[in-house]
């Protein structure tokens, strides 16, 4: 069954195009990980998806629903949390709860249970009673995921819930979002972060610039980087390489400069190394070199000639 589909959509923002013809399906039961870099246009998908924001053309289906999608009675099926951490700071954790059950018109001692379940799921069981000004920024964050959780929605929809928080939360978070699959649950998750989108999706939609460049399995788009090699050489001086020249040695597909570290990508087999090594040492001190297996990073790298993530960035 398709729990979200869209089509053809475009959204713009004054000139900028910032959805330029998405066609996503979501199948129930899936984690689908929505990899891009910083402004790729995820957040804005998310939120045409749950028609918080309008778009310029395009469809969008929500359970099966392409006429009237975002009914109260579909919106009720979703749970969302939000980039930004939304939860009342003045209020206990279960009132918070208390808060967004009763949004989604759970009473009395369903209410009571589910609360205490969800707080529970997300490791927050003893802490019911207090309030979120004395959690850490991974404890806000669990209580806010508990806040999209309680009415057991069918469709859960994450923004970069791991941002800036400790890796036991985050460790913690990717493990409930395996569970909650588990349980029947679909999830879209939003990340720039590849190593989590690794570890718990069945597939990978990766965007840039407002499009959907590449989608499959983790493994799937491995495999379409087998047939390259990638070499990191960390550098005195990146500015004196002669960039134009490594791009010229045979089987060099590709020379991404990231602060000092110079990345090189090769079709396999090349045996241009030694080429390589040499030119760059002809004009800088090299400090260190490395090769990678190849990972998602060099799906998204291949694919659009930019790193994932800005050196440096968290
Ligand atoms: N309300 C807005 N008005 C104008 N431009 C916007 C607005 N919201 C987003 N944008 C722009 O749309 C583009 C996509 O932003 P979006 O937040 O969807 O990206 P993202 O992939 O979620 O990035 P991030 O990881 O930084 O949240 C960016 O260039 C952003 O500046």
């Amino acid at each position: 069954m398709t729990i979200a589909s869209m089509q053809g959509v475009v959204k713009r923002y004054g000139s900028d195009v910032v959805l330029d013809y998405i066609d996503l399906d979501i199948y129930e039961g899936e984690i689908i990980g929505l990899l891009g870099p910083n402004g790729a246009g995820k957040t804005t998908l998310i939120q045409t998806l749950t028609g918080m924001t309008p778009f310029e053309r395009g469809k969008v289906a929500l359970f099966g629903q392409l006429k009237n999608p975002f009914s109260n009675q579909n919106k009720e099926k979703i749970g969302l949390v939000t980039q930004e951490i939304t939860v009342f700071e003045e209020l206990t954790a279960k009132e918070n709860l208390q808060f967004f059950a009763g949004v989604y018109g759970l009473k009395g001692n369903e209410r009571k249970k589910r609360i205490e379940e969800t707080l529970e799921f997300v490791g927050l069981g003893d802490k019911g009673d207090k309030v979120p000004t004395k959690f850490s920024g991974g404890m806000k964050r669990r209580l806010n995921i508990a806040c999209a959780l309680t009415h057991q929605p069918k469709f859960l929809i994450m923004d970069e819930p791991t941002v800036g928080i400790d890796p036991q939360s985050r460790n913690y978070i990717l493990e409930a979002v395996k569970r909650l699959r588990e349980n029947g649950t679909t999830i879209l998750y939003t990340t720039h972060y590849m190593e989590e989108v690794q570890a718990i999706a069945s597939r990978v939609v990766i965007m840039d610039q407002g499009q959907i460049i590449k989608e499959g399995t983790v493994d799937e788009l491995i495999e379409t980087v087998q047939h390259e090699e990638k070499i990191k050489i960390d550098v005195t001086e990146p500015d004196r390489v002669p960039i134009n020249n490594l791009k010229n040695v045979a089987g060099v597909q590709k020379v991404i400069v990231s602060g000092s570290q110079i990345t090189i990508i090769s079709t396999f087999g090349s045996g241009n190394l030694d080429r390589i090594i040499s030119l760059v040492k002809e004009h800088a001190g090299v400090l260190g070199i490395h090769a990678d297996k190849p990972n998602l990073e060099d799906v998204f790298l291949t694919l659009t000639g930019k790193q994932l993530r800005d050196k440096g960035e968290e």
